[in-house]
């Protein structure tokens, strides 16, 4: 059984507002999106690694990706994350269904080993894996300006990737997904839950370093993080 990571690197950055995709932007040295490519790229878990890039740009991820052996395709996005999905399923088709797949964001930079354990052992016995943390604030749901409900904030996690799943589960939820009009969704395991609901989606643990670079200060946290080891990588499954 193969496993295959996509790094989603197809977004613009609107709200990073810089004038190239945030995932070109270089911290510490290096740009965002090469140490997500080296994360998996170096877990001895993932057989192989895709990259889907923002159009426009697919010739510089070329050159970031070049050092990486497991990287095997390299494709363009689409207009939002979904899309982009969609064409590195597409890229996949073919494949056996028990492939695992793993869809993480380029702007999830420090992504560590453990992580990436923890979503592959719970992917032999779930076909879909969801990364989370607890949140330190109270969520709310808001309408108009006014609170309409509080969900007890023990009940409720903060989703990070990467997210994993069986090749059959997430291309099935995807094709009920695509025939829907209304179709609206901001993560793979929100298409998974609404179009598969009876497929239980396992959460394990996350890691406060794997941030999303989202906005201009996060870039400056991530300076920060570049600068200092993870001591992270070397789990057991990883060496
Ligand atoms: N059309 C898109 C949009 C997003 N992504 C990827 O999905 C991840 C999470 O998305 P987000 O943080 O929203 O990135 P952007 O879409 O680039 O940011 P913004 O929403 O601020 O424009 C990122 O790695 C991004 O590159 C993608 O592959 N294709
Ligand atoms: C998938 C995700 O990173 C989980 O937190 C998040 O939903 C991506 O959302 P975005 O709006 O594309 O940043």
């Amino acid at each position: 059984m193969r496993t295959v990571a996509v790094i989603l690197a197809g977004g613009t950055g609107q709200r990073m507002g810089a004038s190239r995709p945030k995932q070109l932007i270089e911290v510490g040295g290096r740009p965002i999106l090469a140490y997500a490519i080296e994360a998996f790229n170096g877990h001895l878990g993932v057989d192989e690694v895709l990259i889907v890039m923002a159009a426009g740009h697919v010739r510089t991820a070329a050159e970031i990706a070049a050092p990486f052996h497991k990287v095997t395709g390299l494709m363009e996005g689409g207009d939002t994350r979904t899309a982009s999905t969609v064409a590195a399923l597409t890229a996949l088709a073919g494949r056996p269904d028990d492939t695992r797949v793993l869809f993480h964001d380029a702007a999830r930079p420090f992504v560590d080993h453990g992580v990436i354990d923890r979503v592959l052992a719970a992917l032999a016995t779930y076909e879909a894996v969801a990364v989370g943390l607890p949140s330190a604030d109270t969520i709310v749901a808001v309408e108009d300006g006014l609170v309409l409900s509080m969900p007890p904030r023990e009940s409720l996690a903060r989703f990070q990737t990467p997210q994993g799943f069986r090749l059959g589960t997430i291309r099935k939820a995807y094709e009920l997904a695509l025939a829907d009009p209304l179709l609206a969704a901001t993560d793979d395991c929100g298409i998974v839950h609404r179009y598969l609901p009876d497929v239980p989606i396992r959460v394990v643990t996350g890691s406060e370093r794997n941030l999303k670079v989202t906005h201009p200060l996060d870039v400056v946290i991530a300076e920060q993080l570049a600068a200092e080891p993870d001591g992270t990588t070397d789990s057991p499954e990883s060496r």
